[in-house]
Parts: structure tokens; sequence; C-alpha cells
């Protein structure tokens, strides 16, 4: 696997990284979200460094979606500032976010169901480059479809990647997914509880996955699976009623009694 990281035709090369000069890549300031008197997020600060792994746990409506949401401006901060490897995006729109960079996964499919998975990835691709959503038929040696089959192999899908999407097992979906996000060079993506409704063999094949994609790309996972969060992240992030309240190393949080009782005794078994 190690030789996942040396994907320069799919732009995972690292050089992006390079020269930023910037400790955080990731850095929210006071980050607040209202939904009329609900205050799903209470004043947030976060730091993620680059090529960091972290995951964000919490109960239902600790506000974990939220804070993605804002990160990538699908429901920006109604307070507070957040930037990106030292750029200012607090007001950005999704699309700029996603140019510099910025990735994420939904907890519903985004997949299109009557296309393979090399072409859905090929489009992904596509899609984040400078010749957007051609349809044109590519040709063998087209960079983006070298891009593509590099991220077939990165998410374990090179067995069915002539599957149509429809005929794919729900946990392959959940690869193609993860091979979505990764289309283009990202330097963070944000998995949004990847794990649901996996089998325990489709989860062992996640945490493979997720451990072995390029280091340089830093990722921040919501999951209410502790197996899976734990095994591979680098940190913790603990969220309450809208507020971060505990940071940790993952046996910090795994012992932690607080976290037990406010996590555990959250119903999510
Ligand atoms: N679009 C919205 N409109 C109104 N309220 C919302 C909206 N999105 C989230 N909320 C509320 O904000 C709070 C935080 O929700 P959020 O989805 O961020 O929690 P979560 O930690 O992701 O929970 P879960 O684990 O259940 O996904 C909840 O009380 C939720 O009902």
């Amino acid at each position: 696997m190690a030789e996942r990281s040396s994907l320069s035709a799919t732009g995972l090369s690292g050089a992006r990284l390079s020269g930023a000069g910037v400790a955080h890549a990731l850095r929210l300031e006071g980050v607040s979200r209202h939904f009329g008197a609900l205050v799903a997020l209470d004043a947030v600060d976060l730091e993620v460094t680059a090529g960091e792994r972290r995951a964000v746990l919490g109960s239902n409506g600790a506000g974990k979606t939220t804070l993605f949401n804002a990160i990538t401006g699908d429901f920006p901060p109604t307070a507070g500032r957040i930037q990106f490897f030292g750029e200012d995006v607090t007001s950005l729109p999704v699309h700029e976010r996603i140019r510099r960079g910025l990735r994420r996964t939904y907890q519903h499919s985004l997949l299109f169901r009557g296309l393979s998975v090399l072409d859905n990835l090929y489009l992904a691709v596509r899609g984040v480059s400078r010749g957007r959503y051609s349809f044109r038929r590519p040709r063998r040696d087209d960079a983006a479809l070298r891009s593509a089959r590099e991220l077939v192999h990165l998410v374990h899908l090179d067995h069915v990647a002539g599957t149509v999407v429809a005929n794919l097992a729900y946990g392959q979906q959940r690869q193609l997914e993860i091979g979505m996000a990764l289309a283009g060079a990202p330097r963070m993506v944000l998995f949004d509880e990847p794990a649901a409704g996996l089998s325990a063999r489709e989860r062992r094949e996640l945490i493979e996955i997720l451990r072995s994609l390029p280091r340089h790309i830093g990722y921040i996972i919501i999951e209410h699976d502790l197996d899976v969060a734990l095994r591979v992240v680098d940190r913790v992030t603990m969220m309450h009623n809208g507020r971060i309240f505990k940071e940790g190393t993952p046996g910090e949080i795994e012992n932690d009694p607080q976290v037990q009782q406010i996590y555990l005794g959250g119903g999510h078994g």
C-alpha cells in the first residue's frame, strides 16, 4: 500500500502543501450557527494541522454535521471565522472551497447509479479539473482516466471497476463515495459517517482504506462507530450541545469517563 503515495496523475503528490508556510490546515474561531432560536454550533474554536487525521464524535444533535456544513460552506456560520490553509474562507461559496482543496462526503449517496465505478470516478476527476463535465469519449491516455484508475485502486474497487453502481454491494458504494471525494488533489476531506450501514467485513475494509490514504491528505471523520473512528485518526474532538468539550488522542478519549458517560450514554450502541 505504500506506493499509494506516488499518485502523481491524480495530483495527490503533496506538492500543493509545500511552501504553504502555514501551521494549520483549518482554523475555526468562534464559529456559531443558529437555526432560529436553536444554537446548533456555539462559538467553536478548532485547529487541525496539515495532514492530520481527526475524528469528531458526539451524540445525536451534538452539532457535528452542522460543523461540517460550516467548514464546507453548505450552511455558512452565523458568526465566527474559518481559515483554510491561512486563507479566510468564511464567506466563500462551496465551489471556491472545493477549488482550494476541500472535499466532503455526505450521509446520502451522490453517485451516478447507471454508470460504472470507473465512469463515476472519471466524471469526478473531470468535474474538479478545468474541462468540467465534458462527455466526450476519453482517449486511452487521457490523464483524467489515469487518475480515475488510481482512485479505483485507492478505494479497493479494482475488481468491480467496470460494474454499474446500481449492481454494487452497499459497502462498495460507500467506498466509491470516498474515491469521489479524493478526486483532484484534495488537501483535506471531511467524511460524514462513512461506516454507517456497513457490515463487520466492510468496516474492516474501510479502516484499511482510510489508513492507507496518502499521508499528506488530512481528513476529519464524523463516525458513530468508535471501533472505526479511534483506529483511523491521530486526534479526537468531542462535541456536546454545539460545543467542543474535549480533545485528545484516541487512547485518552477511549478511557475518559466523561466521554463514556456522554457519548456511550447517548444511545449509539
Ligand atoms: N437545517 C436545519 N434546520 C434546523 N435545525 C437544524 C438544521 N440542521 C441541524 N439542525 C439542528 O441542529 C442541531 C445539531 O444538528 P447536527 O445535525 O449538526 O447534529 P449531529 O451531531 O450531526 O447529529 P447526528 O449524529 O444525529 O447526525 C440539532 O438540534 C438539529 O436538529
